[in-house]
């Protein structure tokens, strides 16, 4: 019953299941607690995992999100109360992809939090002390992935808002052995890429032109990272995917984060943002040095795209979007995508009246969309990796897929950028209304589905083998993706008065 009437009622209820009012159950979380959902691991379970899993009563679990609470949201460390968000994410993974709620399992790494409220707070749930770090801290991630695999063999598990130093490091480690992904990284990634390359249909041109799109990300973490990544990828690809597209690809990136632009001559840089570090010799004639201030970056780069992954409201402010008035794009876009609400770095409201009706617009949290006066509406997309992740994992599973490769992680987005139709883009609507979530997974499922086949991953999945689904046309995927979505049907009881 819960399910159907979140299914019938998504628009409305997805807000509070999730981001962003599942952001404030998580900050709240002791003191909200009914009863226990989910299993927990902690470091006090060194060594039990194996036999833990048997504990939980369902024979068969398709999907886990699993996080160690590091990272809500833009919320920081919130230590065992990040339960809430795997939790809503697998209320998603039901109404959007149809997994049985009866197969899907939110689980909870305990390994201490440095969250110094919580560690002071009597009513916390979890264990009070500093987290667990190094090899200490792998292995007890290397211990729960090999007890859930060892009882649930074709589980798929997701990563869910660890901090970035983890998020990185485990999906390498991971992503070649097992069917696991990173939704912050991977997910959000692939959502930026369709957006993006929608804001490029938007201005009337082709999809192909998306490597001469001139883009600054605000965030170097595992979301704004695993953006750029993915995005630079996508134009090396478009432009021949040899190593002279490659640097063409990353020349195309402003990076900053907290300590502004980041460059070759930056000290300690970070391992994954390297790559994407400003040259030296490329700086003099931008007019731009190691740490220049987002304003300034945007002044002198002239964008197409600014693009927030830093978990700061506001940092998009007016002085920034005013900046952004002599961009080189006939129709701009500015993507906020930080959540919750409170930190996206600015609101619709905000562009549209700095930047007026041409620009592009989205945010991770929901915001509504702006009257813009005279019958013109300012539309606000929802940027979100809720328009992946379902469909990523659904096809996963369908596809009985060994792992969760590159290619089917860009299938994805691309059936996601495909989704919406020329009058929509050309209106500034870059994603689909959260009504239509449940056919768009479908359809992104049946996109990851193909992909894993072509890559020869898919071992099928009950009845239907690899070799039957090799035969299947797309409209046939698209149907078997159908068939096998969960769906709560009630009978409609009429009460008659006679
Ligand atoms: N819309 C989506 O689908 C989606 C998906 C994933 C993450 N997110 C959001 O993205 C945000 C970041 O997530 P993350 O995992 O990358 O976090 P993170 O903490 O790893 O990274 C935050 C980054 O922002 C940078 N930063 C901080 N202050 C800044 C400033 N003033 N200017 C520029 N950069 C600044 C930091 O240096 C860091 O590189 C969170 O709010 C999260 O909710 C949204
Ligand atoms: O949870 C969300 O709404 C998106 C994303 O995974 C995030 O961490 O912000
Ligand atoms: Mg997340």
């Amino acid at each position: 019953m819960y399910y159907k009437v979140l299914i019938d009622n998504i628009e409305e209820h997805a807000p509070i299941v999730y981001t962003p009012t599942v952001g404030l159950v998580c900050q709240n979380y002791s003191g909200l607690f009914r009863r226990p959902r989910g299993m927990y691991f902690s470091t006090e379970d060194r060594g039990e995992m194996m036999s833990m899993v048997y504990n939980w009563p369902a024979d068969q679990v398709d999907m886990i999100v699993v996080t160690d609470g590091s990272r809500i949201l833009g919320l920081g460390d919130l230590g065992v109360h990040g339960i809430g968000i795997a939790i809503g994410k697998l209320d998603l993974y039901v109404a959007a992809a149809g997994i049985n709620p009866q197969r899907v399992l939110p689980v909870m790494i305990d390994v201490g939090t440095n969250n110094e409220k919580l560690l002071k707070d009597p009513l916390y749930l979890g264990l009070q002390e500093h987290r667990l770090e190094g090899e200490e801290y792998v292995a007890i991630i290397d211990e729960f992935m090999e007890a859930v695999f060892a009882r649930w063999p074709n589980v798929i598990v997701q990563f869910e808002d660890f901090q970035s130093k983890w998020a990185f490091r485990l999906l390498q480690r991971y992503r070649k052995t097992y069917r696991m992904f990173n939704d912050d990284v991977q997910g959000t990634a692939g959502v930026a890429i369709a957006g993006l390359l929608g804001a490029v249909r938007a201005q009337g041109r082709p999809m192909l032109d998306f490597p001469k799109q001139k883009i600054v990300v605000a965030g170097a973490g595992s979301a704004g990272i695993g953006v750029v990544n993915a995005a630079s990828r996508t134009m090396a690809r478009m432009l021949g995917n040899n190593e002279v597209a490659f640097e063409s690809a990353r020349s195309q990136f402003w990076i900053v984060d907290a300590h502004g632009l980041i460059t070759e001559e930056r000290t300690n840089i970070d391992p994954d943002a390297r790559p994407f570090a400003r040259r030296k010799s490329e700086l003099g004639h931008q007019g731009l040095n190691e740490g220049a201030s987002l304003i300034e970056v945007v002044k002198k780069v002239k964008p197409d795209v600014i693009l927030g992954l830093s978990a700061v409201g506001g940092l998009f402010s007016k002085e920034v979007l005013e900046a952004l008035k002599d961009s080189s794009s006939s129709r701009p876009a500015v993507f906020a995508m930080s959540n919750p609400t409170k930190n996206a770095e600015c609101t619709p409201l905000e562009a549209f009246s700095v930047l007026g009706e041409k620009i592009i617009f989205a945010s991770g949290s929901p915001f509504s969309d702006v009257d813009l006066g005279n019958g013109k509406i300012g539309h606000s997309n929802q940027g979100n990796n809720m328009y992946l992740f379902p469909g990523i994992g659904l096809g996963t599973l369908l596809s009985g897929a060994r792992i969760i490769s590159d290619g089917m992680l860009q299938a994805a987005a691309e059936r996601l950028a495909s989704y919406m139709k020329d009058e929509e883009v050309l209106q500034g609507v870059v994603y689909p209304p959260i009504s239509r979530i449940r056919d768009i997974t479908k359809e992104v499922a049946a996109a990851v589905v193909k992909e894993a086949v072509a890559e020869d991953l898919a071992e099928g999945y009950r009845d239907m083998d690899a070799r039957e689904l090799a035969r299947l046309s797309e409209e046939e995927t698209v149907d078997y993706v159908q068939q096998n979505m969960w769906s709560p049907v009630y009978p409609t009881i009429v009460y008659k008065k006679d």
